[in-house]
């Protein structure tokens, strides 16, 4: 059997999910880089670490495939972004930072195509409740902010902290579908059957 011509450059099992959605055969294959970007608007460095896990992946044995696609999600506020928290004390700091206020979330998404990257991002705003004290230890203690951008996750117990969301769901996830659809079609994949 031949290899999917389409690597998910990405270990984040939202995204694995979230592509499955398109109806589109793809394999994972995941790099390890260093996220860092020379930019500091965050729509910018969103798009950058994006094409940089593509290129990175593309790179690694087995990355040879004619398409290569890859995402990244920050979370921002007031011009400062919040990363994956470290820990539970972290977490617990970033939920009062986002308490009863408006958020953006940012991801980017790079599709390599036979050596020529298109890339384009996406931002999402999210607003949250404002959150008690006991809220914020009980989900900060429950983990599930730990491996995520902002120190929560939409698709999960986070939604209880979620007031208001304007824009795209599955951006806020990881994977802004409009722009992976958009992205997979400008060069013949079909999407749910249509090129
Ligand atoms: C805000 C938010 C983020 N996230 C997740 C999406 C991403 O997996 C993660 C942001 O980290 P990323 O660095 O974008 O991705 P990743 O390290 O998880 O995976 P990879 O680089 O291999 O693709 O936060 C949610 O799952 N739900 C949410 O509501």
């Amino acid at each position: 059997m031949q290899p999917a011509s389409l690597i998910l450059a990405s270990g984040s099992p939202r995204r694995r999910e979230l592509l499955t959605h398109l109806g589109v055969p793809f394999r994972v294959l995941v790099s390890d880089i260093e996220e860092r970007s020379a930019h500091s608007d965050p729509a910018l460095v969103a798009r950058d670490l994006a094409e940089q896990k593509a290129r990175a992946t593309a790179a690694l044995p087995g990355g040879d495939a004619p398409l290569v696609l890859a995402a990244d999600t920050l979370v921002a506020l007031d011009g400062a972004l919040l990363g994956k928290p470290v820990d539970a004390a972290q977490n617990a700091a970033f939920l009062r930072t986002l308490s009863g206020r408006t958020h953006t979330v940012f991801s980017g998404v790079a599709l390599l195509h036979a050596g020529e990257l298109s890339s384009g991002v996406t931002a999402t705003h999210v607003t949250f409740r404002a959150l008690t004290e006991s809220e914020v230890a009980y989900y900060a203690a429950s983990g599930e902010g730990l491996d995520k951008a902002g120190g929560y996750g939409i698709q999960g117990l986070g939604t209880a902290l979620v007031e208001r969301i304007e824009g795209e769901y599955s951006n806020v996830v990881g994977f802004p579908l409009t722009l992976v659809a958009a992205l997979l079609r400008s060069v013949g994949v079909p999407v749910w059957g249509r090129a």
